[in-house]
């Protein structure tokens, strides 16, 4: 049995010696390599860990202390410590989550993969501990490089730094890389540091001097002038050589480092040394992501920041890629549009490849822009770009765009900015769980006045509306897509004059009547659904428009108009139903005067567990089966009435359907 297996909580490291702790990280980084190449997850990260995770475990007592990982994605090793050797199931329907949770332990406290926020935790926290008379636990924070170019962190840092009897200890892991290498004045300045020093501050000898001088400053005299003099001298010296110490501690922090990442005892001692002082306190640990795994390291991308299942041997994908990408098909056409139009630029948020962008770049490699972890930033300077005479497009995840509302309220939407925000990733995710799902974007963005929201149903759509998109110059246009591989083509049989395209008419509601009994509106990859929903409901004798919008906001009059020739309008949309299209669907109904029945399905308000898309589609009940069950209940069960007519259109008509 190997060590690992004998470790059932982080006491048990307590009585490893030095040799058992370089040997259980090299089974920790083995175990990871093996299970992760089975599972996917975030491999680089982790390994980049193992020292720095098992050192905090020593030096600090969890969960008495509380630890905070920033984002969560480098948690694996915490979880290895604190009971949890199982990984076969990892980020997979009912297993273990990929992020800190706390249903699986009393040592998880940050569930959110947003990046940036830990030291903001850590700053609420142990103002709590200070309030609560237990200002006597650390809050240790283990936060990347990357997740410091966030501009929260900043904010949270002021804080911190403004109260000297605080337990904070800030554990900088700085491995250079967000995916890529890490960008900004930040970035260059902690770059700056790695090879020139050390440890030398968090040394026995350096601490014993210092302690040694200060005594005889205390002793005044003479030795103490002299001390005096030296002292400042020296810090002085250390100051100007040594820029972070210099930042830091102008912040109010004290800094130790830069430590070396996997040298455990080296950060054992600087961690000690840190738990000494009883204030804030940043360590400044230098790793190497995908450390001890040659294809990780080798990999010039990201070196393995989150891989599928791969050949642990080879750390080759093990299934070759298939159908192309959403994010593929927006890759080529943001360069083609590029080297069209010379005042198009890109703004990516340390996700260049991830979000598409990465063809672009290499092809005008000056008109793209990362600006760190930073999507507030990126929104409000793309609204400076436009200003400027430029077309910025900003590619971010759903889920992150989150963070930027207000800016895209209120720098970009308030001036009629030219601004396309492309979201990725929209809709349910799957196996990053609650916090990546990006569900809240169209209820997000269908209250900012003047936007524009397209959702295209497959490839030749997505081309079309981001073309369509970044030739609005006065407003605000985001175009969302889904994860994963694009679906299928799916040609309208009509389009009508403001662009909707009905894709399929099933069935009649009798000679000579408009309409039929169901109008389903698809935004997006849910036209797949709805079309499966509208074979389903013929098979049961109800007739059936299916419409995609294409542009959902504002909400085309052709589908108010087609609303009033339908019994029942059926909303299908991959984003919260509370405040979606669905339901400004219904607003704009009312205003029209057409009070035909609405249902608009979509996703729950909740926070949805990780699982793969379709098991995630499934537990809300957004499949073909559910959604037919649902209308023909809903229409069989009531004698739904015709609409009442637009103004100047023919009378409602009334009636039941056939029994079935
Ligand atoms: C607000 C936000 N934007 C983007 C991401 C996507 N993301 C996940 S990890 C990561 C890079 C993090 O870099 P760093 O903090 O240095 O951690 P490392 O992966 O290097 O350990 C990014 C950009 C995110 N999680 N949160
Ligand atoms: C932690 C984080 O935010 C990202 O690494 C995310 O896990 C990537 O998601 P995709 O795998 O969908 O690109
Ligand atoms: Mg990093």
């Amino acid at each position: 049995m190997g060590i690992l297996e004998s470790i059932r909580g982080p006491k048990d490291l307590d009585r490893l010696a030095s040799h058992e702790l370089t040997d259980l990280a090299e089974e920790i980084r083995q175990f990871l390599i093996r299970n992760v190449a089975q599972t996917g997850g975030h491999l680089g990260p982790n390994l980049g860990v193992v020292e720095l995770t098992l050192a905090i475990h020593r030096i600090f007592d969890s969960p008495r202390d509380s630890i905070v990982f920033d984002t969560g994605h480098q948690s694996y090793v915490h979880k290895l410590l604190t009971g949890r050797q199982d990984f076969s199931t990892l980020r997979q329907q009912g297993g273990l989550s990929g992020y800190p949770s706390r249903s699986e332990s009393e040592h998880d406290i940050v569930e959110s993969s947003h990046a940036s926020s830990s030291l903001s935790w850590a700053d609420g926290i142990s103002k709590a501990r200070k309030l609560t008379g237990q200002g006597d636990r650390y809050v240790v924070v283990v936060v990347g490089d990357g997740a410091l170019t966030g501009g929260m962190a900043w904010e949270a840092l002021n804080n911190i730094a403004a109260d000297k009897d605080r337990r904070v200890v800030i554990v900088v892991n700085d491995n250079g890389r967000s995916y890529a290498p890490t960008v900004g004045g930040l970035a260059d300045y902690l770059a700056s540091l790695r090879p020139a020093i050390d440890a030398v501050r968090t040394a026995p000898a350096y601490e014993g001097a210092l302690e040694f001088w200060k005594k005889r400053l205390q002793e005044g005299g003479p030795v103490g002038r002299f001390a005096y003099k030296s002292l400042h001298a020296a810090k002085k010296g250390v100051k100007d050589w040594w820029a972070p110490q210099g930042m830091f501690e102008d912040l109010g922090l004290k800094y130790l480092g830069p430590v070396d990442g996997h040298d455990e005892k080296a950060l054992e001692h600087a961690l000690a040394t840190a738990k000494n002082f009883a204030g804030p306190v940043i360590v400044h640990a230098i790793t190497e992501k995908g450390r001890g795994y040659a294809p990780a390291r080798a990999d010039e991308a990201d070196q393995f920041h989150a891989v599928g299942v791969i050949d642990p041997d080879t750390g080759q994908p093990v299934s070759a890629g298939g159908a192309a990408s959403w994010t593929s098909v927006f890759a080529d056409e943001i360069a083609a549009i590029a080297d069209e139009r010379p005042d198009v630029v890109g703004i990516t948020g340390a996700m260049l490849i991830p979000v598409g962008l990465h063809k672009f770049a290499a092809r005008h490699p000056e008109r793209v822009f990362d600006v760190g972890i930073a999507e507030q930033h990126a929104v409000t300077s793309a609204a400076g770009m436009a200003f400027g005479g430029l077309h910025p497009v900003v590619a971010v995840y759903s889920t992150f765009l989150n963070r930027a509302y207000d800016q895209l309220l209120m720098d970009v939407a308030l001036h009629k900015a030219g601004v396309t925000i492309v979201l990725d990733r929209a809709g349910v995710t799957g196996p990053d769980g609650a916090s990546h799902h990006g569900q809240w974007d169209m209820a997000l963005v269908q209250s900012v006045p003047g936007l524009h929201l397209a959702a295209p149903r497959d490839a030749t759509r997505l081309r079309e509306e981001l073309r369509e998109a970044v030739a609005i110059s006065d407003a605000p246009s985001v175009v969302r897509f889904s994860k994963g591989t694009v679906g299928p083509e799916t040609e309208a049989v009509e389009r009508l004059a403001d662009g909707v395209d009905i894709l399929r008419r099933l069935g009649s509601s009798g000679p000579g009547q408009p309409g039929r009994d169901v109008l389903l509106v698809a935004v997006g990859a849910m036209s797949d659904l709805a079309l499966d929903v509208a074979e389903r409901l013929d098979r049961q004798g109800i007739s059936s428009t299916v419409v995609d919008p294409r542009w959902v906001l504002p909400v085309p009059k052709s589908v108010i108009s087609l609303a009033a020739e339908h019994r029942i309008v059926v909303c299908l949309e991959d984003g919260v139903r509370a405040g979606g299209v669905g339901s400004r669907i219904r607003q704009e109904m009312r205003a029209e005067g057409v009070d035909t029945a609405l249902n608009e399905v979509g996703l729950p308000a909740e926070f949805l567990d990780h699982g793969t898309r379709s098991e995630v589609l499934a537990r809300v009940g957004l499949t073909g089966q559910q959604i037919t069950h649902d209308i023909v209940a809903q229409v069989l069960g009531t004698k739904v009435p015709f609409a009442r007519p637009l103004p100047g259109k023919s009378a409602p008509r009334t009636g039941s359907l056939p029994q079935l």
